[in-house]
């Protein structure tokens, strides 16, 4: 199963060979206001689900707002260190 951290580590890899189809090299080069915009609609998706839909559509959902911040993180030269670091 994959872990937040292999997640991270498989999108540096992308952003820094940037292969042919990527959607991460797609929204890397849309820049930080269209991640920003993508991560309001995820966390909204978000918020619907765990209101109407089932916990597996929920977790769902929060996978992809989790894929979107750590593009963001990406995009901003951020690690989950720098994170961590908060929490
Ligand atoms: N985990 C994810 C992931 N979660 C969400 N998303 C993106 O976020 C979108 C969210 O889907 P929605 O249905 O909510 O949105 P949508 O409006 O239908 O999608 P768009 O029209 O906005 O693309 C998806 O279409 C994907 O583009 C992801 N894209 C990629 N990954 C993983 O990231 C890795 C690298 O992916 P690539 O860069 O595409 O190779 C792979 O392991 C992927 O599994």
């Amino acid at each position: 199963m994959k872990t937040f951290d292999d997640l991270f580590a498989e999108l540096s890899e992308k952003a820094e060979t940037r292969p042919e189809g990527s959607g991460t090299v797609r929204e890397l080069d849309a820049g930080v206001h269209a991640i920003g915009k993508k991560i309001v609609e995820e966390a909204a998706e978000v918020w619907m689900a765990a209101e109407y839909e089932s916990d597996e559509a929920t977790a769902e959902e929060i996978s992809q707002l989790l894929y979107h911040l750590q593009v963001l993180l990406i995009a901003k030269g951020l690690t989950p260190a720098d994170v961590y670091r908060h929490l």
